[in-house]
């Protein structure tokens, strides 16, 4: 209860009016001061009471602007890996999965600090599933030095006379708080579309200019980067793993 009767003066009180006259009447005790209301996302997980941050192990400058993006809204401080020396991982394995689990592995490893790893690619339905993990490194395959370009020209070269033009971009997402965390968050996404037969449209990076999405008549190169995010595969696995991430590493917050 806020109102007190003066017979209810505490001691801290009482002290107070001796100081002064005898006959004035109490003042009233000040309300106690409200407690602050917690600060947003403090991680649970490190000592201290600073704002929690993420390092995002990638070096694709792409993906870093899309992921910084979509993950605003945790409001945790997500850092690029080459902005703390973190080196380029191996991606050695079979699966998105694995892969994206190294990567975060080895950011969290060099950097001390909780990871997230993007592992993506396209698959082409006429080629069994293919680039796959390998899409990264698909122009070198063909005698071409890697690049993105490069990688659109040789993914021309090899559907030239191939109808089945379809494809999936996928991309998952792994987190871990530590090196050694024993449960790590994983989030997946996964958008369908055609290979065009020329590239259209200057946004986005990688395959971005062949891959047409029926549902909007355009490449994802002629979306803007919202538009994007909202539909992609990237952007999917994102909003996945934010929830993730309030759910399981910040909880009890909004
Ligand atoms: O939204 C996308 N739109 C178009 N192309 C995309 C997309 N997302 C990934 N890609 C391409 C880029 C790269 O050729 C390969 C992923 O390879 P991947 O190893 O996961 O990425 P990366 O080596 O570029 O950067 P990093 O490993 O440092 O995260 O698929
Ligand atoms: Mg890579």
């Amino acid at each position: 209860m806020n109102v007190r009767s003066p017979k209810s003066t505490p001691p801290s009180a009482a002290l107070r009016k001796k100081s002064t006259t005898s006959k004035s009447t109490p003042k009233p005790i000040p309300k106690p001061t409200p407690k602050p209301p917690p600060k947003p996302n403090r991680c649970p997980c490190s000592p201290g009471d600073s704002t929690m941050q993420i390092v995002l192990a990638s070096g694709n400058r792409g993906k870093l602007a899309e992921l910084q993006s979509t993950l605003a809204p945790l409001g945790v401080e997500l850092i690029a890996q080459g902005t703390l020396g973190v080196p380029e991982a191996e991606e050695p394995h079979h699966t998105f999965l694995e892969n994206a689990l190294a990567k975060a592995r080895h950011a969290s490893a060099h950097s001390g600090l909780p990871a997230i790893a993007d592992d993506a690619g396209l698959c082409v339905d006429a080629f069994g599933g293919q680039p796959g993990v390998t899409t990264a490194d698909y122009a070198t395959r063909f005698g071409y030095p890697k690049s993105d370009a490069n990688n659109v020209r040789a993914l021309l070269e090899q559907m030239q006379g191939v109808e089945d033009r379809r494809a999936s971009m996928v991309c998952t997402l792994v987190a871990l708080r530590s090196a050694t965390d024993p449960e790590p968050l994983v989030a997946t996404g996964r958008v369908t579309g055609l290979i065009t037969r020329t590239p259209v449209g200057d946004q986005g990076f990688g395959f971005d200019p062949v891959m047409f999405l029926p549902a909007f008549g355009k490449t994802f190169a002629e979306l803007p980067t919202d538009v994007k995010n909202a539909h992609s595969h990237r952007g999917q696995a994102a909003r996945t793993m934010l929830a993730l991430i309030r759910e399981r590493w910040l909880p009890g917050l909004p």
